[in-house]
């Protein structure tokens, strides 16, 4: 019997029902709650949150073709040296893409009264709020999210009480669309990782493949001072992967070791997909679950929807016995991974390592 992914975010109580998003229409300067120095980098040792120019002249993550005939190579060489890559002829609609697109627009533009109404429960998933990475740095971002796990109704009631089943709908289609290429996105990354067909009835991992996923909408609002505030702050995605469309807004930046913080530039039509740590933890780390940023702008405002995939909660994961090399971590479920990551965030990882 499996546990459903919800499960493992439910008991995390993370306390962030006392500090609430600003009402970023009203403000025309940046709050002191919202000022980011060098120090506030509590935790995360090996990035600087200030740096900002980004290296335009380093290389990029590829864009990558999902009918290409060497797709297996791309992937698997982009999950290695990057940890992240665009994709293009995903088929996901782009109607469908700009229709959820404009109805997060609606959602954030509401009034900060109707939105609180929508608030996350202290132990839930859905609903309006802050990251839940926030309560590990001392300074608020310049964000607001709104996050989705399952149906959006009883949330969604509470947002537009007479309209909300197009909003519903469009999110349904949505995180249909998300799993269905989530899923053989997946297949790719496990044929990139050496598990082949005949593997997969054998494999004790054969839970990977009822993976299901939390669907994140994101909105970063032009910013008074963006060089002293963090829209998002370093972190990496915990679960296995992440699809995410961007605005044509920039803001995204991956740290690369060595090299520094890398824009992932808006592509039109393509989503954006990343490692994440269940990933890096079943390729025995030969994947990245590379760190990630996002930085606002004085001008514009960006808008991101992320879908993160996940295996359900009571899954165990170690590293696919078939990779080479012993294996760098134990075995974890993702529950008790998920509750390590909200207590210890990026350290998380070092705690298993064996
Ligand atoms: C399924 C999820 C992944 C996520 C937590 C969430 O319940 C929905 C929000 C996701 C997010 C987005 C910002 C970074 C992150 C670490 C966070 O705090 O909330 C991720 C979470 C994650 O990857 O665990
Ligand atoms: O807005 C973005 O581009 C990044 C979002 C993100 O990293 C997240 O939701 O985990
Ligand atoms: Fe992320």
């Amino acid at each position: 019997m499996t546990t459903s992914l919800s499960n493992a975010y439910k008991d995390t109580n993370i306390h962030l029902n006392n500090i609430i998003p600003l009402d970023f229409g009203s403000v025309l300067q940046l709050p002191e709650s919202h000022v980011w120095t060098d120090d506030d980098n509590s935790g995360n040792d090996r990035r600087t949150c200030l740096v900002r120019q980004p290296r335009a002249e380093a290389a990029s993550p590829p864009v990558i073709d999902l009918w290409a005939p060497d797709v297996v190579g791309l992937v698997g060489d982009a999950c290695r040296r990057w940890g992240v890559f665009q994709v293009t002829n995903h088929e996901v609609p782009q109607n469908l893409v700009a229709n959820v697109e404009a109805h997060a627009r609606r959602l954030f533009e509401l009034p900060t009264d109707r939105k609180l109404k929508a608030l996350r429960a202290p132990n839930g998933v859905t609903g309006y709020g802050l990251a839940r990475i926030s309560p590990f740095f001392p300074k608020l971002m310049w964000h607001e999210g709104f996050t989705i796990m399952g149906s959006a109704m009883e949330h969604a009631k509470l947002l537009w009480p007479h309209h909300y089943e197009e909003f519903c709908d469009a999110i349904d289609k949505y995180q249909k669309k998300m799993k269905s290429l989530a899923y053989n996105i997946l297949l790719v990354m496990l044929k990139a990782l050496g598990v082949d067909e005949e593997d997969h009835e054998k494999l004790s991992s054969s839970f990977l493949y009822q993976s299901d996923g939390a669907l994140q909408l994101n909105s970063y609002p032009s910013c008074p001072n963006p060089n002293h505030a963090i829209g998002l702050a370093p972190h990496t995605d915990s679960l296995l992967l992440t699809i995410l469309h961007q605005n044509d807004t920039n803001g995204l930046q991956i740290m690369q070791e060595g090299v520094g913080w890398v824009p992932i530039r808006p592509t039109p039509g393509a989503l954006v997909v990343n490692i994440g740590d269940l990933m890096h933890i079943l390729s025995n780390a030969t994947f990245n679950n590379m760190c990630h940023r996002v930085i606002p702008n004085e001008t514009s405002h960006r808008f991101s929807m992320a879908y993160f995939y996940g295996p359900p909660a009571n899954s165990v994961l170690a590293p696919l016995p078939k990779l080479p090399g012993p294996p760098r971590f134990r075995a974890v479920t993702v529950k008790e991974y998920i509750g390590l990551k909200n207590k210890h965030l990026e350290k998380a990882l070092s705690l298993i390592q064996i």
